[in-house]
């Protein structure tokens, strides 16, 4: 038979991230259909154990603290990795950090990110919150955006390697296409802030080929096309850890600031 069933679902943070009202609602046949099909991958066993917990009524993350403004002054790097990294995950962090020993690659610390617009148009919030972005807006590690990028000015090209957790679900057990639509914002506009400075976008325009299953690890690789003035063109392509799938394809325009 048939049945939905409400689940409460780290309530304020889900809605505030993905626009939900606040009772999250799941299909409880296709998540169990789901979980069955998932346990044939890793980021499958994280989705697993996840849901498992949760129906157990188990330690399911319906509490936790979102990005609030806070006085606090540690600065995390949010882009290190953490006991919920996947081995695929970690595998591409360590290849890319083999690649920067050279020079040619270079890690970007997430605290650098807001360093990099401070410097540029300065901070309407210094000193009552601490640095970090949308993109890794969530205290508990895992439950959102796990990612880190790395920069090659040579190539003028971000990589944004990431693994997107349960509270970024759009379709049950997959990536909600804004988080993979962030992500691909994020990436293209690092690298275009990296090459001309401060940078906004203009546009953004994404085709979506195969969804993101929550848990497993991608990688966003994105640079620039082209500088013609102000404007920056940018392409990206998001594919699975081991290039076997394309999740994503995109452009996108971004206009240097005049400040
Ligand atoms: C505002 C908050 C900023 C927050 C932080 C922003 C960036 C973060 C920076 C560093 C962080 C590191 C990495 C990046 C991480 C994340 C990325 C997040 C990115 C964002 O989250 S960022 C916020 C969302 N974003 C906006 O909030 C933009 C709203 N918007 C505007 O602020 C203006 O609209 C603007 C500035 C775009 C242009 O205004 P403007 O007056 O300066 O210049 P103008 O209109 O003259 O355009 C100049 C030439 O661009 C062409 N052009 C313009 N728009 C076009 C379009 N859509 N399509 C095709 N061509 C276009 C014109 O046709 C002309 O071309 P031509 O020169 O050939 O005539």
């Amino acid at each position: 038979m048939v049945c939905w069933a409400p689940v409460r679902w780290g309530a304020d943070a889900h809605c505030r991230l993905l626009g939900f009202s606040r009772i999250h609602w799941v299909y409880t046949e296709g998540v169990a259909m789901l979980s069955i099909c998932a346990r044939h991958t890793r980021g499958g066993i994280y989705l697993c154990n996840y849901l498992t917990a949760q129906r157990a009524g188990g330690p399911a993350p319906c509490h936790f603290s979102t990005s609030q403004p806070s006085l606090s002054k540690d600065h995390r790097d949010y882009s290190l990795p953490n006991v919920s990294w996947s081995q695929n995950l970690q595998d591409l962090y360590n290849k890319y950090q083999e690649l920067s020993k050279n020079g040619n690659w270079k890690c970007i610390p997430s605290c650098s990110q807001w360093r990099l617009v401070k410097s540029q148009v300065g901070d309407p919030m210094e000193g009552v919150r601490e640095n970090r972005f949308f993109i890794r807006n969530l205290d508990k590690d895992g439950v959102g955006l796990e990612c880190c990028m790395f920069y090659n000015k040579a190539e003028k090209r971000m990589v944004c390697i990431f693994q997107p957790g349960p509270y970024l679900e759009g379709p049950p057990g997959f990536t909600h296409n804004g988080c993979t639509a962030t992500i691909i914002d994020s990436t293209a506009g690092e690298v275009a802030v990296c090459t001309v400075g401060m940078a906004v976008t203009a546009n953004l325009n994404i085709d979506y080929r195969n969804p993101i299953l929550l848990g497993s690890t991608a990688i966003a690789d994105s640079m620039v096309e082209k500088v013609d003035g102000r404007k920056v063109y940018t392409r990206c392509t998001v594919r699975s850890h081991d290039d076997k799938v394309v999740y994503a394809e995109a452009t996108g325009l971004f206009i240097k600031s005049n400040l």
